[in-house]
């Protein structure tokens, strides 16, 4: 006969205590079918086994009208009573050799696993598949005594599998508003090797409306493959209008085109940045014509979230933890551009596990630092860092180290330096302007990081105001935010550049001022005529 073909992309654990009062549990079932539900696993924690069947069999009965397989868990005698097309096991069910013997070669054995040696038990064994998680908390199964995995810890397990042939979902707190940056941030950086699926206990079932709940799901996991099996632009992680011209000149006239658009359309950029440099972040905001909001509370970035134009998140003081992860949970959720520099993350530990902390609850679009920053983020020892300030000569190939981030972490990399680096892991740009004064100011990363956010919301009113809005469901933000970072940093650059050769710059302190001035009074002509920026692939 066979093994069943599985389609892994909505898998529906059931869960009869999650429904919503009133909610006929087969009711649910089919509607979560109809909305395209692709494999349904029935999990009965309390019935006794007559009532296991029962509710195994009518369930099948339903599926089956769906052409929907369906495997039980935990429970062989239920699996072999129904005719199911498998099993799901976890590490302390019966061992998977076992289970083999007792369901044969054909049916499906899927495992659970949490660690990168349960995944290589797992593919030894001969799973068919596995369900990786938690990969966030939830309130479906006990899991307070074990590590969340988070998308990286996810990916950490995804690398296990590649070539392997065994399939996998993760299971644990998935819902629509994380699912995006779930499928991207646990994706490998070669982007063959990515989920097969995801695991949904409550996000269907104690939905009032489990047919567009399933339907919702759906559609992001379907256009997440899509794009990932697209030959021509594997990352595809925002929208860019039509093919793009990688060309220095289309470049240079998209940052000019941009400048334009943040004076017309003055967005509004929350930034939760340090203290030591809110108010020359928020001026430089006001200078290139958008509007700064400093709000840093966890009620009050929730409600902003929908009015903003992009996000900020610049961790230099750490002091408002629980805000940067509603407000970037919120960015995601609300598909506005993120930015993140994670200032002088390799100089504490308590910065990293922060950073790993954020990130397994957000995804950023652009990732920004120095070199020791973005050393510490690509787990790079060639640059270390000392407080803010990176140490050592820098990368041998900062163009290699920015591409391979970006498509490790599917994020625009920003490597600021006396030359930058910009990366979305396909093109690599390398600017060269700028003065060293701006390395005797306090806060100059920092307000490139603001006017990327500026430009970033920018790239994406551009984008809507000539497109449709979200085609490709999988994607996180809609604009071009290899542009928006590269207008960022081109622009606080050329302006330091002009500020630098006034007269009446005598030093840090005037040329401070000044680069406030000049980030007012620069044109778009300024620019092209000053840009230094090189196209390395
Ligand atoms: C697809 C999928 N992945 C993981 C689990 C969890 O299984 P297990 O660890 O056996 O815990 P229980 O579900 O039995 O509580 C799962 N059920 N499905
Ligand atoms: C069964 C299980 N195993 C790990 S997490 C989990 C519960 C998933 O439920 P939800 O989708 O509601 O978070």
């Amino acid at each position: 006969m066979g093994k069943v073909e599985i389609d892994y992309s909505v898998y529906l654990v059931t869960g009869r205590e999650f429904l919503p009062a009133g909610k006929d549990y087969y009711e649910s079932l089919e509607e979560s079918l109809q909305g395209g539900v692709t494999l349904v696993q029935i999990r009965e924690k309390d019935a006794d086994t007559g009532e296991f069947i029962e509710v195994a069999r009518r369930s099948k009965e339903i599926c089956d009208k769906y052409n929907v397989p369906v495997l039980i868990n935990d429970r062989i005698d239920v699996h072999l009573a129904v005719g199911t097309a498998g099993i799901h096991i976890g590490q302390t069910d019966c061992p998977l050799p076992l289970a083999r013997q007792l369901v044969g070669p054909d049916a499906i054995i899927g495992i659970s696993v949490g660690t990168v040696s349960e995944a290589h038990k797992a593919v030894e064994e001969g799973a068919d598949y596995v369900g990786i998680g938690a990969v966030w908390p939830t309130g479906s199964k006990d899991v307070r005594n074990k590590k969340m995995l988070g998308p990286e810890g996810v990916g950490e397990i995804l690398d296990i599998l590649a070539g392997t042939g065994v399939k996998s979902v993760a299971i644990g707190g998935i819902h629509l508003p994380n699912l995006a940056q779930l499928l991207h941030s646990s994706t490998g950086p070669d982007s063959t090797n990515h989920l097969d699926g995801i695991a949904i206990i409550s996000d269907i079932v104690a939905s009032q409306t489990p047919k567009e709940a399933a339907r919702g799901l759906r559609d992001v996991v379907d256009s997440f493959k899509r794009v990932r099996s697209s030959a021509t632009d594997p990352l595809a992680l925002f929208s860019v209008q039509g093919k793009r011209e990688v060309s220095v000149e289309a470049f240079v006239n998209g940052v000019m085109g941009l400048m334009d658009v943040v004076k017309r359309e003055t967005p509004l950029v929350h930034q939760m940045t340090n203290n030591v440099v809110i108010n020359d972040s928020a001026n430089a905001t006001l200078a290139v014509g958008a509007s700064p909001i400093m709000s840093t509370h966890p009620r009050d970035v929730a409600d902003l979230s929908p009015a903003i134009g992009a996000l900020l998140i610049n961790f230099g003081t750490i002091s408002d933890k629980e805000g940067m992860l509603v407000a970037g949970r919120q960015a995601n959720f609300n598909r506005k551009p993120l930015v993140f520099d994670p200032v002088a993350i390799g100089a504490t530990s308590y910065r990293r596990e922060t950073a790993v902390d954020l990130l397994a609850h957000w995804q950023p679009t652009i990732i920004k630092g120095n070199a020791g920053e973005i050393g510490a983020m690509a787990k790079s020892t060639e640059v270390a860092s000392r407080g803010v300030d990176s140490v050592g000569s820098g990368f041998s190939n900062p163009g290699a180290v920015v591409k391979a981030l970006a498509r490790k972490r599917a994020a625009v990399i920003v490597l600021t330096g006396e030359q930058d680096y910009i990366s979305d892991g396909s093109v690599v740009l390398k600017t060269s302007n700028g003065h060293h004064y701006l390395g005797s100011i306090t806060g100059s990363g920092c307000m490139t990081g603001s006017l990327i956010g500026c430009f970033a919301a920018a790239a994406r009113l551009d984008y809507l105001s000539k497109n449709k809005a979200f085609e490709n469901l999988s994607q996180l933000v809609q604009g071009d935010m290899l542009l928006a970072a590269l207008a960022g940093v081109v622009v606080f650059n050329v302006a330091a550049e002009v500020a630098a050769e006034r007269p009446d710059v005598k030093g840090p302190g005037t040329f401070r001022a000044a680069l406030i001035d000049e980030l007012y009074n620069l044109t778009p002509e300024i620019v092209k005529k000053r840009a230094k920026v090189e196209t390395l692939s």
